[in-house]
């Protein structure tokens, strides 16, 4: 049977569709240990200059049919293919990432299972201030039907004449009260010595925004068996944030929790901007539970339960709220706990909107 004229050109295209095919997986190949190389340089793997200069060079070289817009077009379409599979190369490597464990990891925290099916509500003042500050909310809390309670006992402040903290006399105090009431507590830690100490005292380790790039921390953090509750920092990339819980679990550590706090951008009718979208990226990327500090991200009273609601819509494992017997009397973050009543109200306006189940 003769080849029409069409037959012949289409089988002539199909063997330039292979030729490309092999070149483009070949410039692939190279891209991807390109990436690798940026990654044992730590640069970025999204290069701006690299790109114009290629496109530069193909325009001047452009004889057509295709104008230069159209070369400049499939390019670029080209270099954010290879861009894609050098991070998606990288992120596969990751403990923390969903492409190395599937399956959710889960916190146990004895009966309470954070990163599980129900999600959970974690209070407490923002500082330890005295037993009796602690026993007050504990009681609160425990009527509530809150199991986990957070207190900070070291406490990074931006002011070195700001309160600083009841240091381990605090840890002290968190457990006796979290054991009369049969509470977890979480309270942060800043300096790597005081590590195996705070787990005698504290059922998880937080790990705050200023200190999420502290890697002598994370790495004691990695080194010992309790749960660790990562804070994003204040202007820590998703990217950033997901390498630090690497850090922790990398040596050992498997139980490890995110919390988006918020992060700084330009806006100031809030605290920090609460990037509700972290959320849902982290659940895609990661297997960790992902919880959300309405507190600090929004530093704002009067939007905690509709933040709450997003973040337990947007798919988060649990959110974190400061609760003080009386805030206008507190030593750290006055301005934006809650006292009881508002917590109960912020509570079952939360527990209404059946997000929690
Ligand atoms: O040349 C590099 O630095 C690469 O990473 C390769 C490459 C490309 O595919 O050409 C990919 C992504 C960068 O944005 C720039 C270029």
């Amino acid at each position: 049977m003769n080849e029409t004229r069409l037959e012949k050109l289409r089988r002539q295209l199909d063997g330039v569709n292979q030729a490309l095919l092999t070149m483009l997986s070949e410039r692939a190949e190279i891209a991807l240990e390109i990436g690798a190389e940026k990654e044992r340089q730590g640069v970025p793997k999204f290069d701006p200059v690299r790109e114009q200069l290629m496109l530069k060079d193909l325009v001047a070289q452009n004889k057509g049919p295709f104008d230069d817009d159209t070369i400049r077009h499939l390019f670029k379409q080209i270099f954010q293919a290879s861009l894609k599979i050098q991070q998606e190369d990288h992120g596969k490597h990751l403990l923390v990432s969903r492409k190395r464990q599937e399956r959710n990891t889960v916190v146990a925290l004895g009966d309470v299972e954070i990163g599980g099916v129900k999600p959970v509500m974690i209070a407490g003042p923002c500082s330890v201030e005295s037993y009796e500050q602690v026993r007050e909310v504990a009681a609160h809390l425990k009527a509530s039907g809150i199991t986990v309670m957070r207190g900070g006992a070291f406490k990074p402040r931006t002011s070195p004449y700001d309160f600083q903290g009841l240091g381990i006399e605090g840890l002290r105090i968190l457990k006796e009260v979290a054991d009369e009431f049969g509470l977890k507590t979480i309270s942060e830690i800043v300096d790597p010595a005081h590590i195996e100490l705070a787990c005698e005292y504290i059922d998880v380790i937080q790990i705050g925004a200023r200190n999420m790039q502290n890697f002598e921390l994370l790495k004691a953090a990695g080194d010992v068996r309790k749960p660790i509750l990562l804070k994003r920092g204040l202007a820590a990339t998703i990217d950033e944030f997901l390498h630090a819980a690497e850090y922790i679990v990398s040596r050992g550590n498997t139980q490890v929790m995110l919390i988006e706090r918020g992060i700084r951008t330009y806006e100031k009718a809030t605290r920090n901007t609460l990037d509700i979208s972290a959320v849902p990226i982290l659940k895609q990327e990661s297997h960790l539970p992902v919880l959300v500090d309405v507190t600090h991200s929004t530093g704002r009273k009067d939007i905690l339960a509709p933040c709450a609601k997003a973040a337990l819509a947007a798919g988060a494992d649990g959110v974190m709220v400061e609760v003080h017997p009386n805030p206008a009397t507190a030593l750290s973050d006055a301005a934006q706990q809650l006292d009881f009543s508002e917590f109960t109200i912020f509570y079952d306006d939360v527990l209404r909107s059946g997000l929690m189940k």
